[in-house]
């Protein structure tokens, strides 16, 4: 049975729960316009957010993908009801309890780790799993316990959960360098800080644009963030936010990139609406040395069939580095330029699950020691495949739209995490695509 991409989404929390499969059949050229939606990575640091605020608060442009879905389940655990519907989502917080956390919904996405912060700024203590999210190697959290230590908290670590108590005084402003550039670190320290006693500066800081919109977001409600963007932050503590505007959420620019790769991988002519070039530059900045047929606007941009391509290499790096979250993305294009194109990733450099799968659809592609060498493939194949984590699973999604012949994506939940309407979107484009409802292992 074809289910829609929401139907799912409730099931995830069950125990007999079972993954989906994407069913891509390949080899059409894709044409026409898309919009991207909100970026899942601010999305997933808003809502945690919103739990500081005295008042409701209220979300436009929220992408529907599972991680809002699971964290909105986290919010209800602790009376905090939220209400999504037509990209508008909206958080009470006004009642909110200390209550424990269904485990499960933790452990679907990476960003709960925000409740750690979020949950110290309103209540001085915090008690939280450890989260889960994408498997790509190493991703710990020292930095970040590190901040929450530097604000004056006690950290325990105990059998998979985190628990983080404060004395009477609460928390207090102190000057934390962090020792890696963290996105995760930043924010959560942000979080933590917003209500403290005092200043705070955060030195190397992370500089992502999903960082200026919590920033933005959390300044509109009253708070004192400066820096945002930049690699010192300087946060003073205030005693309550509120909300009284609707926070719009920035465009995604990974979402933006994917469907880039795919336009100049499969397309015939796509339009990508709604997305901030700025935000895109050094991948942008990488499609044209391949010689992939862009054109620029304020707030879109226009892919022409693009043949001819030339082998780029590609290292990832912290914004505005070209971002990790891309590299995989972007691989089936490398496929079809000439020559051998190589991808160091500095952040993760175990990111390698698509490449065993994108073997099995006939992909030249191969890890060398730090390295990914991807050489030209004139020809990919449809074949059962394996969406290890959601980039591995966007690599995978285009290089089947590409290939001759039918594609399972297995473990598809992966790519619903963080590709909202994905269906939807690549059927406007003329690609044949489904998501199959899962068999239901009954107990
Ligand atoms: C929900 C979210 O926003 N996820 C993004 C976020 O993940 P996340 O916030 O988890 O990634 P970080 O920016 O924290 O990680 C960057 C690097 O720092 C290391 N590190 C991080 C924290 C720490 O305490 N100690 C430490 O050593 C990590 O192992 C990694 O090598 O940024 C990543 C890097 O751009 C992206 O791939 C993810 O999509
Ligand atoms: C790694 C990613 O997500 P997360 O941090 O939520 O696992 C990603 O979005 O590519």
């Amino acid at each position: 049975m074809i289910a829609s991409q929401h139907d799912f989404l409730i099931f995830i929390v069950e125990d007999n729960y079972v993954m989906k499969k994407m069913i891509i059949h390949g080899g059409r050229r894709l044409s026409g316009s898309v919009s991207i939606g909100g970026a899942k990575n601010s999305t997933v640091a808003l809502i945690p957010a919103a739990i500081l605020a005295d008042t409701p608060v209220k979300f436009d442009m929220v992408p529907d993908i599972l991680d809002v879905h699971n964290l909105m389940l986290i919010l209800e655990s602790m009376n905090v009801h939220s209400k999504f519907a037509n990209g508008v989502l909206e958080v009470d917080p006004t009642e909110i309890v200390e209550a424990p956390m269904p485990s499960r919904a933790i452990k679907s996405l990476r960003a709960s780790y925000y409740f750690m912060g979020a949950l110290l700024g309103r209540f001085g203590r915090a008690t939280v799993t450890f989260p889960g999210g994408d498997n790509i190697g190493p991703r710990p959290i020292d930095q970040h316990i590190k901040a929450f230590q530097a604000l004056g908290a006690s950290v325990v670590e105990d059998n998979g959960t985190v628990r983080i108590t404060t004395g009477e005084d609460g928390l207090h402003g102190a000057r934390i360098f962090l020792d890696v550039v963290s996105v995760g670190a930043t924010i959560n320290t942000i979080l933590a800080a917003v209500k403290a006693t005092g200043s705070t500066t955060i030195e190397n800081a992370a500089k992502e644009p999903e960082i200026v919109d919590i920033a933005t977001f959390l300044n509109n409600m009253g708070a004192h963030v400066r820096g945002a963007g930049t690699d010192v932050i300087r946060i003073e503590g205030v005693p309550a936010l509120r909300a009284t505007n609707v926070h719009t959420i920035i465009p995604d620019r990974i979402e933006a990139g994917t469907f880039l790769s795919l336009a100049a991988a499969a397309g015939d002519g796509i339009q990508i609406n709604n997305i901030i070039p700025e935000h895109l530059e050094s991948f942008t900045a990488k499609l044209i040395e391949m010689g992939v047929n862009l054109e620029m606007g304020e707030d879109k941009v226009y892919v022409g069939r693009s043949d001819d391509l030339k082998a780029i290499q590609v290292k990832t790096l912290p914004f505005p580095g070209f971002a990790t979250d891309l590299q995989q993305p972007i691989t089936p294009l490398l496929l079809r330029a000439t020559g051998s194109s190589m991808i160091v990733d500095t952040i993760y450099p175990q990111r390698i699950k698509h490449i065993s799968q994108l073997q099995k659809m006939g992909a030249q592609i191969r890890a060398e020691r730090d390295m990914i060498v991807v050489d030209h493939t004139d020809h990919l194949n449809g074949a059962v495949v394996d969406a290890g984590e959601i980039r591995a699973g966007a690599s995978l999604m285009i290089a089947a739209l590409m290939a001759d012949g039918t594609t399972e994506i297995e473990n598809a939940d992966n790519i619903l995490r963080g590709y909202g309407s994905i269906v939807a979107k690549l059927t406007a484009l003329g690609a044949d695509v489904a998501i199959e409802d899962p068999v239901r292992v009954e107990d």
